[in-house]
């Protein structure tokens, strides 16, 4: 599986504001390469943390990059995925709507009802992990369901333990022109930070957009 990372944050490194309420960093140019990148993976990825904030619905919004996929022979929308050891996503999230199909990556101590319940919402959950989802089985799982390339749209948490795991192959990254601030707002990458082996990164792209830069990176 090949995973790509894609966020925007503010000149200071910041996802969002100390509230998590969604915020627009980009701007239309790089909103549109963000459709782009969706349009292009059998999937898009967020954590529960990123649900419960954004409410984010993670598909294409382009009808001519969904006909396209459709000409080449994929669903008109990616699938979704949700990584959520403890089913907190609500029912009515629009990431259950009927626009696509949708993973649920729970823990396996997670309670029947509560699987139940988001299994009659429409997604297909997948149980594993215990504490967490355990993130590399949980990708293993979806590759054998036909996902072959995964967007990874966020949040902090999520990101953090995807590089941990050594599981990104590609970050992109849209620095806008805003200052958030705040010790407590997300970054890029926050669960418990690296203390060594911090992951390499080789620079292949810096392009100006939307009064930011867009950087990119595969990882080494
Ligand atoms: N500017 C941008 O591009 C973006 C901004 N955002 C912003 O980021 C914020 C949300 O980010 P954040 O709070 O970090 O939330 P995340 O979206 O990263 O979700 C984190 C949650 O995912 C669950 N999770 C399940 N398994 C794992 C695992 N193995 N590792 C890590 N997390 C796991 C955890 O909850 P549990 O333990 O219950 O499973 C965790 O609390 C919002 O403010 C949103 O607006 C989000 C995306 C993009
Ligand atoms: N690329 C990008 N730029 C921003 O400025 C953003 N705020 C985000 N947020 C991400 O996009 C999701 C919303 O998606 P929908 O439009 O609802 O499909 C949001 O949840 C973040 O993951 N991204």
């Amino acid at each position: 599986m090949h995973v790509v990372v894609n966020a925007a944050m503010s000149a200071d490194g910041k996802l969002s504001t100390r509230e998590r309420e969604p915020i627009a960093i980009s701007g239309g140019t790089d909103f549109d390469r963000v459709d782009g990148l969706r349009a292009d993976s059998d999937a898009v990825m967020v954590g529960v943390g990123t649900v419960l904030a954004d409410d984010p619905s993670l598909t294409v919004d382009d009808p001519d990059r969904i006909a396209a996929r459709r000409g080449r022979g994929k669903s008109p929308q990616p699938a979704r995925v949700v990584a959520d050891s403890r089913a907190r996503t609500p029912p009515d999230a629009r990431v259950l709507d009927d626009e696509a199909e949708t993973y649920l990556l729970v823990g396996e101590r997670t309670a029947s009802e509560k699987v139940e319940r988001l299994d009659r919402a429409g997604a297909t959950v997948i149980a594993t992990g215990q504490a967490r989802v355990d993130l590399p089985a949980g990708l293993d799982a979806l590759e054998s369901r036909g996902i072959d390339r995964l967007m990874v749209e966020g949040g902090g948490e999520l990101i953090f333990s995807l590089f941990d795991a050594g599981l990104v192959d590609e970050l992109s990254v849209f620095v806008g022109p805003m200052v958030i601030g705040g010790r407590d707002a997300p970054t890029l990458a926050d669960g418990d930070g690296f203390l060594e082996e911090f992951p390499d990164l080789e620079l292949i792209g810096v392009e100006r957009m939307d009064g930011g830069v867009l950087l990119q990176w595969d990882v080494a």
